[in-house]
């Protein structure tokens, strides 16, 4: 089920129309529809009800506040990456208690902040990030819940800059020096072994790199449990993928059933960290052309919102949706939808084949994840508004920034 649809080829939101909302909004302009993020959230939810679980959606990839209160308000918990993510899980109505803290590189002073706040836990990704930990909770006289994210080598099968669980990456500590790192937790005075955890990269389309993952996941707690080291929950991560053109990757269901089926007979809390799944297909990104032109052949549709405002095909060369918002019966062009950044890689899209004219509206679809989040003020461009409907109701969620915004906190030499 799609919320977002035609209707006498007009394209609506919901029960909003997505050229009214432009007009009274201008562009360019990120929609989300609040029904599709709660059924995402459900769709989750509801495959694990019957075990003990914790959904902890991963708030890099939509950390708008309203998105996030959203969820906070079905019970949602919240995967972090910075003492940043957390003051909006906080701002939100988030509970700190359903917190989980991952990132290789999480200062003291966000350690402190989590710890003071209560959250449920910290995945940890290096001895050296371990020892850190003890020291700040040591200094606070309490006791820091922990998970070591373990790094199970697996090839996940998606674009090189968002793999995470090859042994060649950055992430976790390596599956051979697994026992000793949670021998040394064990030994710290103020860490609380807790938990396993597990995240080997985003926008998977297969179950199989999850499985793999999950077996070796479950044959080092099995090991741990030899030595006497209880675990209490298996953190699966994120990385679910979505469909952006043709992809069919297993829907939330299907993947935490199958998750399901290993956890048989064991007495482990289930922690998934979705993003892209919850988020992704809940946002479209609507853009108005300001210009065609023709340069040697090639067609330009010259749009007012850029790689500033949406980064991911110009960063990976990942493949949106881009539809009229009003659709034309007249001949359709080849075009190259580009925006008016000063980059030859500012594209939202390549060799699209259109049916528009100069002041359109088109919409980039599946920009509700690693959208606005990712984007920047790069040619003193504001950022974009954010809007979310909710049947026919809509809600500026955030404000378009204004100019002199965007110079706050600059400063003329005396
Ligand atoms: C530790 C961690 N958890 C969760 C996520 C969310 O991933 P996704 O948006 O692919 O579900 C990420 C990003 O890949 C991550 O690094
Ligand atoms: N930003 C990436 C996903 C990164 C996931 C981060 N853990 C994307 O747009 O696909």
């Amino acid at each position: 089920m799609d919320y977002f649809n035609f209707r006498e080829k007009h394209l609506f939101a919901e029960d909003c129309s997505v050229a009214e909302l432009a007009k009274q909004y201008g562009t360019p302009l990120y929609i989300y529809s609040r029904a599709t993020l709660e059924r995402h959230w459900h769709a989750f939810d509801s495959a694990v009800a019957e075990h003990p679980h914790l959904i902890c959606y991963a708030v890099k990839a939509n950390a708008n506040l309203a998105v996030l209160n959203l969820l906070a308000r079905m019970g949602s918990g919240f995967d972090i990456v910075s003492g940043g993510e957390l003051a909006r899980v906080v701002a939100a109505g988030g509970d700190p208690a359903k917190v989980v803290f991952s990132g290789v590189g999480k200062t003291a002073a966000e350690m402190k902040m989590a710890l003071e706040l209560g959250i449920y836990c910290f995945n940890v990704e290096s001895l050296a990030e371990l020892e850190q930990l003890n020291d700040v909770a040591a200094g606070l006289s309490t006791m820091a819940p922990v998970s070591l994210r373990i790094n199970p080598d697996v090839d996940a099968g998606t674009h090189p800059y968002i793999s995470t669980g090859l042994k060649e990456n950055k992430f976790g500590i390596a599956m051979n020096d697994a026992e000793a790192a949670f021998t040394r937790a064990m030994e710290l005075p103020y860490l609380q072994v807790k938990g396993v955890d597990c995240h080997i990269g985003s926008q998977l389309t297969e179950l199989r790199p999850f499985l793999d993952a999950m077996d070796r996941v479950l044959a080092l707690i099995d090991r741990l449990g030899d030595k006497g080291i209880d675990i209490h929950h298996l953190d699966v991560g994120g990385g679910l993928g979505v469909t952006y053109d043709d992809e069919t990757p297993p829907m939330p269901n299907v993947y935490a059933s199958a998750l399901m089926e290993k956890l048989q007979g064991r007495d482990l809390q289930l922690i998934f960290e979705p993003g892209r799944a919850i988020a992704a297909n809940a946002g479209i990104f609507v853009t108005q052309v300001l210009y065609l032109k023709e340069n040697a052949g090639k067609n330009f549709a010259i749009v007012d919102g850029a790689m500033n405002d949406l980064i991911r095909p110009a960063l990976y060369g990942a493949w949106q949706k881009i539809i009229p918002v009003r659709q034309y019966r007249s001949a359709p062009k080849v075009y190259d939808v580009v925006g008016p950044v000063c980059e030859t890689g500012d594209f939202l899209g390549k060799s699209r084949e259109l049916s528009i004219r100069k002041g359109d509206l088109l919409a980039v679809r599946s920009s509700g994840a690693y959208g606005f989040v990712m984007s920047s003020n790069y040619n003193t461009r504001p950022r974009a508004a954010e809007v979310m409907v909710d049947a026919s109701s809509h809600y500026v969620v955030r404000e378009r920034e204004k100019l002199p915004q965007l110079w706050q906190g600059e400063h003329l030499l005396p």
